[in-house]
């Protein structure tokens, strides 16, 4: 279409037009004639400054009279006048009408100037366009702001003159329906996200419980062939030590986890120390206990493979704290102390049974790489039931100078829970004092066990050995010597157990009562004792083998 038509918001119809827009009142699609007018109330204007016959076209200019009797209507000049000075309402036409909100006004040749009050208005000469003649009955209608526009059925497609203007039905419909399916879009995306998260959700359970499996896969113990141990060595590369019961070398799983992996030696016939190691270490999980990630029983080759521990053992930083050196600081060895006991508390009351270690010493407690102290080495441990109090035993076992006399004598009472903690206070007295407490004679053979009477005399302040420079630190020093000696006891019954150690350590130090020196006052500034078979003089009893 040349043109278009359009309905506003307030219901008018506006006939755009190139040039120019007109607001329609009442359109004759029979008569074929449509009445329109300036939609500022100034359709002189428009006849002012165009040549209106293109403006309008395809519509021609027409008059209702002429359209009824063209015999009447007559041609006239006309003349514009600028009458803004006047201000509106003032004006009155020839016709005797209020002009209304145009300044502009078109006058015929008849036009009586000073009933109009034309005389007041500045008459304009249109410059462009050539001099105007229109009928009267047009220039009555254009000072009304109302011109008929006709059309020929030929030239012009109806449809063009249908107003496209939505009725207030169809946008109360319209919006209901953007309304609607606003609503349903927002429910189907509401719906399809609920699906998407529950999947995702399934999905994600899914991956948690294989996630789950695997590690709980990884937390038993694997079993490796001897060849899976070569490669995890790379072929006994780097060898990190030796004990009593074989080597242990440095070595890399598939997943570049670093292990030490303990080959056992072959002396070991009836891996009695293997079934122990296995069975036990592979059902605990503590951060104080060294985990046993796999083992080897392939043919007569035997290994044990572990975590790997960069600092190695604490028997590495047990030295006097004047060496420097090796000396971890008396808070960290605190820290230590603490986390041994919570590894034995565990081992004694955290699992189904009582786990009793019966080697507990500095060689098999591993440091990690922030110093946690992890328990190692449970060849000799010993499993039973959590009401049993006594445990039966058919040969000493341990490392000498941390095993309670218990174990090597009934007459010092039943062997218990209670032995693992008198090591513990063995290991305790050594971090204090940074010395051992066995000594090797002359001859290398026979090893002298000594009772560390030295704590008594550095708790009376007789001891100058220990170098401490500040006060606090004393204080720890103090408390880790007086725990000790309280899990040193002679008889079993007066040691404490690992809960109590672990209030003591955790609590007030100056509220421990240091225990009674078993060998009375004494005079004395040598700094060990003798122990057992020197001192007291005692018969061992034979301890005989059940089974
Ligand atoms: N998991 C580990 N990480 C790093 N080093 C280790 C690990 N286990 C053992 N070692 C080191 O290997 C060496 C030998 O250890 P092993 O436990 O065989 O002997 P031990 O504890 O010294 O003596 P024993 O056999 O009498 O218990 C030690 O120096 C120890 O520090």
């Amino acid at each position: 279409c040349p043109f278009n038509i359009s309905c506003t918001h307030d219901n008018n119809m506006i006939l755009q037009l190139p040039a120019i827009k007109l607001l329609v009142n009442q359109i004759n699609y029979t008569t074929r004639v449509l009445e329109a007018g300036d939609p500022d109330n100034c359709l002189p204007r428009l006849f002012l400054h165009h040549n209106f016959s293109s403006l309008i076209f395809p519509f021609r200019i027409t008059s209702w009279y002429w359209i009824t009797s063209p015999q009447y209507d007559e041609f006239t000049n006309i003349s514009f006048f600028d009458c803004s000075s006047l201000g509106r309402r003032y004006l009155m036409s020839s016709y005797g009408q209020d002009m209304v909100s145009c300044p502009i006004y078109m006058a015929g040749f008849y036009e009586d100037m000073v009933f109009t009050n034309l005389v007041s208005c500045t008459k304009l000469s249109p410059r462009d366009s050539p001099p105007l003649i229109l009928s009267e009955n047009w220039v009555y209608g254009i000072q009304q702001n109302s011109i008929s526009l006709s059309w020929s059925e030929t030239n012009l497609d109806t449809r063009c003159l249908e107003c496209k203007h939505k009725s207030k039905k169809k946008i109360i419909l319209c919006s209901a329906g953007v309304i609607i399916g606003s609503m349903v879009l927002v429910l189907l995306f509401g719906g399809l996200f609920q699906i998407y998260r529950y999947l995702k959700m399934k999905d994600e359970d899914h991956a948690r419980i294989e996630n789950f499996l695997k590690d709980y896969k990884a937390l038993k113990p694997t079993r490796f062939s001897y060849a899976d141990i070569k490669r995890i060595t790379h072929k006994h590369k780097d060898k990190l030590g030796e004990g009593a019961h074989g080597t242990v070398y440095k070595g890399k799983l598939s997943n570049e986890i670093q292990v030490a992996v303990k080959i056992l030696s072959n002396l070991e016939v009836d891996g009695k120390d293997f079934i122990n190691e296995v069975g036990t270490m592979g059902k605990i999980h503590h951060i104080n206990v060294v985990r046993l990630l796999g083992f080897c029983a392939d043919g007569f080759h035997r290994a044990l493979v572990y975590d790997y521990f960069s600092n190695g053992s604490l028997d590495k930083f047990i030295s006097p704290p004047n060496n420097k050196d090796n000396f971890l600081g008396w808070d960290k060895l605190q820290q230590i102390a603490l986390g041994i006991a919570n590894g034995i508390e565990y081992l004694h009351q955290g699992c189904d049974q009582t786990i009793l270690h019966f080697d507990i010493n500095p060689h098999n407690v591993m440091l990690d790489d922030n110093f946690t102290p992890k328990i190692t080495d449970f060849g000799l441990a010993k499993m039973c039931s959590k009401n049993q109090s006594v445990v039966s035993m058919t040969a000493a076992k341990g490392t000498l100078g941390y095993m309670a006399p218990e174990v090597f004598s009934r007459n010092f009472g039943n062997v218990s829970y209670k032995s693992d903690i008198y090591s513990y206070g063995m290991l305790l007295l050594e971090m204090v004092g940074g010395r051992k407490n066995t000594k090797k004679n002359d001859d290398e053979e026979n090893i002298q066990i000594m009772y560390p009477e030295w704590i008594h005399n550095l708790l009376e302040g007789g001891d100058i050995q220990i170098s401490v420079d500040e006060e606090s630190d004393f204080k720890i020093a103090r408390k880790i010597a007086i725990v000790g000696l309280w899990c040193i006891q002679w008889h079993p019954l007066h040691r404490p157990t690992m809960k109590t150690v672990l209030q003591m350590l955790q609590g007030e130090r100056d509220k421990l009562k240091v225990p009674s020196n078993p060998f009375g006052p004494t005079t004395s500034t040598n700094t060990n004792a003798n122990i057992v078979v020197e001192r007291m003089n005692l018969e061992l009893d034979v301890i005989h083998e059940l089974d």
